[in-house]
């Protein structure tokens, strides 16, 4: 094991911010068995401090949502929705330099854990901004709901996609939600919205496997004609080879990222006041934010990460402090703006 190094970075002494993260990041949320119930004590402790309101909808055995909630003084417009997940995936110990879930932090302020980047950074980034908009005695218009969901990396089905069924999810009245999205190497912070729609197959092909890797030379870019050519694969692979979907993702709905589209602009105005050059992209992979936009909820994918490496799922994955507090800033200036968009024409 490697020792835990002191940082440098700050001179000493941490922000409180980013030791909070580090303890976070020490809670082990990885599957194929995430201290689920460890991570929710955690977050709803930091919530209740933060005098948030705290809800937990058990969306089926041993999956538990948890809604903290800052309430907007007119409860009669949507809210903004601040989702993130709190399960990370596996590692393999033998490929990190530090033990992934001990949160070293680096001579450089690297702070080194799975989930640094995806996605423990934002959930703690919300509940520093909120603590810092609160310690200022702001308050808004606009109710600020915070979900801390579980299985987001195993596709979400006992996580998200169960809970935007439950009418404590309806209750929550969502307007606009943020969620998670990419780092970015350069200067420019990555948004997504809308996702590339992930399939995961299964073959089964109990005898021999016969010619059932030839192609057929007609592409065809149409999902469902390609599933027809999966079927005709395992068809002719001959008897018992069948096939079965892990992950069907169908959702198209993309997010308005049109100036007269009210979200988009208070979005998209916070970061022009701060100088921050957005890049708009389609999410590669597929989050979360696709059960919230079939829903019918307008979602931004954003996690404020630029000079930084995207390391997602990856070895070593990591997060530098100073970007990390940027982050907070960032979505101190961006929840104020979202909390504030005047009522819409559909609100009255
Ligand atoms: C199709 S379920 C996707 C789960 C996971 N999402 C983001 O990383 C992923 O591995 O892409
Ligand atoms: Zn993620
Ligand atoms: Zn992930």
């Amino acid at each position: 094991m490697a020792p835990r190094k002191p940082g440098k970075s700050t001179g000493g002494s941490e922000d409180p911010s980013v030791t909070l993260f580090r303890e976070y990041l020490r809670i082990n949320t990885v599957h194929p068995k995430p201290d689920y119930d460890a991570a929710i004590q955690f977050l709803e402790h930091i919530g209740t401090d933060l005098g948030l309101t705290c809800q937990k909808v058990e969306v089926c055995q041993g999956r538990v949502v948890l809604v903290l909630t800052w309430q907007g003084t007119n409860p009669n417009l949507r809210s903004i929705l601040l989702n993130s997940h709190t399960d990370v995936v596996p590692v393999f110990e033998e490929h990190w330099t530090y033990p992934p879930f001990e949160a070293v932090k680096d001579s450089q302020g690297n702070i080194y854990a799975r989930g640094a980047q995806d996605m423990k950074c934002v959930s703690i980034q919300y509940l520093e901004a909120i603590r810092r908009l609160k310690a200022e005695g702001k308050c808004f218009a606009r109710t600020i709901h915070l979900t801390f969901v579980p299985d987001e990396e195993v596709g979400g089905h006992k996580g998200m996609e169960m809970f935007v069924q439950r009418p404590e999810f309806k209750a929550l009245n969502v307007g606009f939600a943020l969620d998670e999205g990419l780092a970015s190497p350069s200067d420019t912070f990555s948004v997504f919205y809308g996702e590339k729609s992930p399939w995961w197959i299964k073959v089964k092909c109990m005898g021999s496997p016969g010619h059932g890797s030839r192609f057929i030379s007609s592409t065809a870019a149409e999902k469902l004609a390609f599933e027809e050519k999966i079927a005709a694969w395992c068809r002719d692979a001959g008897d018992g080879v069948t096939y079965e979907f892990l992950q069907k993702c169908m959702d198209q709905h993309i997010t308005s990222t049109e100036e007269s589209n009210p979200w988009w602009k208070a979005f998209s105005g916070v970061c022009r006041d701060l100088k921050l050059q957005l890049k708009l992209e389609i999410f590669p992979a597929a989050t979360d934010s696709r059960y919230i936009r079939a829903a019918g909820h307008p979602a931004i994918g954003f996690s404020p990460m630029n000079r930084t490496p995207v390391l997602l799922h990856d070895h070593n994955e990591f997060l530098n402090e100073q970007v990390f507090l940027r982050g907070i800033e960032i979505y101190a200036c961006l929840l104020p703006a979202l909390a504030s968009v005047p009522p819409l024409p559909s609100e009255g």
